[in-house]
């Protein structure tokens, strides 16, 4: 049977524009996923729960204060030689208040959501992005290889929302 493995938990909100056509995405500018167009997000403190991290993470990678979110996925990354898998939690933010500022650690930038930069982007993206645009939840497992570029296998399916 499986064993049960570790995992860490994250978050990841991508801000729409009101009549959704827009998301604004941050070019990571250091660390994890440097140089990569991404939502906004990072790990999940102990003291807070999912929807409380990811609105945290907004305010301080993008200035953005989210008045509304849509849990819209799961994604699931399993890494060669390292035994804890990441949890992402994705959210869209339909609505918010505040202006978009680049931060230390995003550049933001406004694409639209038909054509976004996928070859700047984690690989993992152009597989589920296109859920979103149909509206449908979805969970999506990636193994990744150790250079965290490459997928290895997958397994991704829509849920009820
Ligand atoms: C391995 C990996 C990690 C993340 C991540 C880090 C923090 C939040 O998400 C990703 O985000 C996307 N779009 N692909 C991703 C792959």
């Amino acid at each position: 049977d499986h064993q049960a493995m570790a995992h860490r938990l994250y978050t990841l909100v991508f801000p729409l524009d009101s009549d959704n056509n827009r998301v604004l995405l941050g070019l990571k500018k250091r660390g994890f996923g440097c140089n990569k167009f991404n939502g906004f997000g990072g790990k999940v403190e102990a003291t807070e729960t999912i929807a409380e991290g990811a609105v945290r993470e907004l305010v301080e990678e993008s200035g953005l204060v989210a008045t509304s979110m849509q849990n819209c996925g799961l994604l699931l990354f399993y890494f060669e030689n390292d035994p804890v898998a990441m949890e992402v939690h994705v959210y869209l933010a339909h609505t918010y208040e505040g202006t978009v500022i680049e931060s230390d650690e995003m550049r933001p930038q406004w694409f639209d959501i038909h054509d976004m930069p996928f070859s700047q982007m984690w690989a993992d993206d152009s597989r589920w992005w296109p859920f979103v645009l149909r509206g449908e939840k979805f969970v999506g497992q990636f193994w990744l290889k150790a250079d965290q570029a490459t997928i290895t296998r997958e397994h991704l399916y829509a849920v009820e929302s």
